[in-house]
């Protein structure tokens, strides 16, 4: 399997984040991509290749020319306002509030309106890092559709949260969707998005969330309780023609492996039901029994159980790394889900 890397993604890294009242270093950090690509190294998985700069056109199939032109200057805005550190947003609009529909012009006011949470910051060099974990999904989409079976995106910082014109939760450009979109325009009519990270992949979601082209589902820990809150629940299906091709499982605190993977199985045999001609699997490992911010139990030989049950739908697919912290075993645990793929043959 080839995996799609680069070492750009050390430009991205959030000073700090605050994690249940306390200020403390980020959970996302570049470390992340760097346990699991030595971790790539030492299974021989395959090549490691550098994606090449595909420029923003395939990102503006997904996200809104005015949310990219924002991305891109944001920082620049910051300083030219006499502001150092880190671009921070800190206030969001309620649902009491009436809605708007078009930017505002004050920097503060658009940084709110370009963003749903403060997880993470940007920094003088995070679009550069956002552009190119967008550059890595390209890269590991153009492998499968130029006749790989499988390829690895080893992104950072992740894309999961990220919608259409928002950033959030670690998440700036949506890898995944970009993908997705990707194969799309090479002309595979349907294609799947299995999102097996712990948290709701709400930018996923929103942006395919009126198209019938594109299937997604998602198991993750239950809105009630958990990031990203505002939405994720089993009754949010789809709108318009999207309507019934979006697919929530949401489950509870301390979930484990036979809660979880009935919710994966449905989700497998929907995508089968589906009949599409591309997979992307958006790969978050943070349902790891020890993973720092989240509460779902999985052990690390389910991972490899999960990779093979995704080799069972027997697609072209594209595995696109989202979340996962747990430091000590976050490299064995995603690539688990590869060879596990892998060795299902
Ligand atoms: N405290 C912010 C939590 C952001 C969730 C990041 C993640 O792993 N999403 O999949
Ligand atoms: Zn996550």
């Amino acid at each position: 399997m080839k995996t799609f890397y680069t070492a750009d993604h050390h430009l991205h890294h959030s000073g700090m984040e605050l994690s249940f009242g306390k200020i403390v270093e980020t959970f996302e950090k570049p470390e992340r991509a760097e346990i699991i690509l030595a971790r790539v190294k030492e299974v021989g998985l395959g090549p490691i290749l550098t994606p090449q700069d595909y420029e923003l056109a395939p990102i503006k199939r997904v996200h809104t020319p005015d949310y990219v032109d924002f991305l891109k200057g944001v920082y620049e805005e910051w300083q030219a306002a006499g502001r150092d550190g880190e671009v921070w947003p800190y206030s969001w609009r309620h649902r009491s509030m009436p809605p708007i529909d078009k930017a505002p012009s004050g920097l503060d006011a658009r940084l709110s309106y370009y963003s749903f949470d403060m997880a993470g910051s940007i920094t003088a060099t995070t679009w550069q890092a956002a552009k190119r974990a967008a550059d890595t999904a390209l890269a590991g989409a153009d492998a499968v559709l130029g006749g790989e079976r499988t390829a690895f995106s080893l992104c950072r910082p992740p894309g999961h949260h990220a919608g259409r014109d928002f950033f959030g939760g670690y998440c700036y450009l949506n890898n995944a969707a970009i993908a997705v979109q990707r194969f799309r325009d090479a002309g595979r009519s349907r294609v799947a998005v299995l999102d097996v990270d712990y948290h709701h992949g709400n930018g996923t979601q929103e942006i395919f969330y009126d198209r019938a082209d594109v299937l997604v589902a998602s198991m993750h820990g239950d809105p009630d309780f958990e990031f990203p809150f505002h939405l994720g629940y089993a009754r949010e299906r789809g709108e318009g023609a999207g309507e019934g091709f979006n697919l929530n499982y949401p489950l509870p605190s301390g979930t484990q492996w036979p809660e979880w993977s009935a919710a994966f199985e449905d989700a497998c045999r929907r995508i089968e039901a589906f009949d599409a001609q591309a997979l992307v699997v958006s790969l978050g490992v943070d349902t790891y029994k020890e993973d720092p911010i989240s509460q779902f139990k999985l052990d690390t030989p389910h991972f490899s159980e999960i990779g093979a049950r995704i080799a069972a739908l027997d697609l072209p697919t594209l595995f696109v790394m989202e979340g996962g912290y747990a430091i000590g075993a976050l490299g064995v645990n995603a690539v688990n889900v590869l060879t596990g793929f892998e060795q299902a043959g």
